[in-house]
């Protein structure tokens, strides 16, 4: 079994595959910057607890942060969970990924992951969205990332707007009826702006990214609000919630026998 997390900025992702490479289990636990080894290790411990998983079952591990101050931590907590150091996504790392970037280990490990794994599951030249804490969308053509577009993701538009306006309410995304185009209410009309202006800035995009690839493009998405969003795009977009879980256990794959040897 295979362990594989991925520490963004809002949640961090848990799941463990099986020999087959199946997701036995997939956990997200918040995100904390200040969390110790320990408590790393206690939730760890807790998420294995809950489903009912073996920690002794583990082979190996892999991990990914976009979190600086989290990333020994975590490193730390996995390896003293399974006796044995996990692998870091980062420098040192074979990825198969051709890299268009001025500074190569600046582009997140958690975007290196979805592209690995876009490319392994769709046809090129792909668009990859990832809806989280920021919204990235990357430009795929074979196995060359040609670059990427990063824009405030949903949550962060809605804590700008009430944060900065004195008279614009602190309001949660969630609501039971469908969200009107036009508000009639101040908390619609924010509403609105976010999501179908997410969902707009999202298809103008793409309709752009696939100017520059020349071709038409396939278009997949992942992240905690894509499936939010995609109800309000126009373009054929696929939602695939574990393409950033996939491209850890891929990228483990084609390190293993070096990560052994290290
Ligand atoms: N189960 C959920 N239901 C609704 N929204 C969610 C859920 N989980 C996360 N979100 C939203 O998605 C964002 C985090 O998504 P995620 O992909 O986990 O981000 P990150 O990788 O930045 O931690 C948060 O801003 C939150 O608004
Ligand atoms: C773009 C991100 C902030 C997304 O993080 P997330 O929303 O998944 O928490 C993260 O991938 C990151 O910090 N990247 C480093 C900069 C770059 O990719 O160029
Ligand atoms: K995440």
């Amino acid at each position: 079994m295979i362990l594989a997390v991925d520490v963004g900025n809002s949640n961090t992702t848990v799941g463990l595959f099986d020999a087959a490479g199946r997701l036995s289990f997939l956990s997200a636990l918040e995100t904390d910057k200040d969390k110790t080894k320990d408590r790393c290790a206690i939730d760890l411990l807790g998420v294995f607890g809950l489903y009912g998983a073996e920690i002794g079952s583990v082979d190996g591990a892999i991990l990914s942060s976009v979190v600086p101050s989290l990333t020994a931590t975590m490193t730390a907590a996995v390896g003293r969970l399974i006796g044995c150091s996990p692998m870091v996504v980062g420098p040192g790392i074979k990825t198969g990924l051709n890299i268009k970037a001025e500074i190569h280990n600046q582009l997140g490990s958690d975007i290196v992951a979805s592209s690995v794994a876009a490319i392994h599951k769709y046809p090129s030249p792909s668009v990859v969205i990832d809806m989280g804490t920021a919204t990235s969308m990357s430009l795929l053509k074979g196995s060359v990332y040609e670059g990427c577009i990063l824009m405030p993701g949903l949550r962060l538009a809605l804590e700008a707007l009430s944060e900065r306006a004195a008279a614009l309410p602190p309001i949660s995304m969630e609501t039971a009826a469908p969200v009107p185009l036009l508000g009639r209410t101040t908390e619609d009309a924010m509403r609105s702006g976010v999501l179908y202006g997410h969902a707009s800035m999202v298809d103008g995009m793409i309709g752009r990214m696939e100017e520059v690839a020349g071709q038409p493009v396939t278009v997949v998405a992942t992240g905690g609000n894509a499936a939010k969003v995609l109800k309000y795009c126009t373009h054929n977009i696929i939602y695939d919630a574990d393409l950033v879980m996939d491209g850890l256990y891929l990228l483990y794959q084609k390190n293993a026998e070096k990560h052994r040897r290290a």
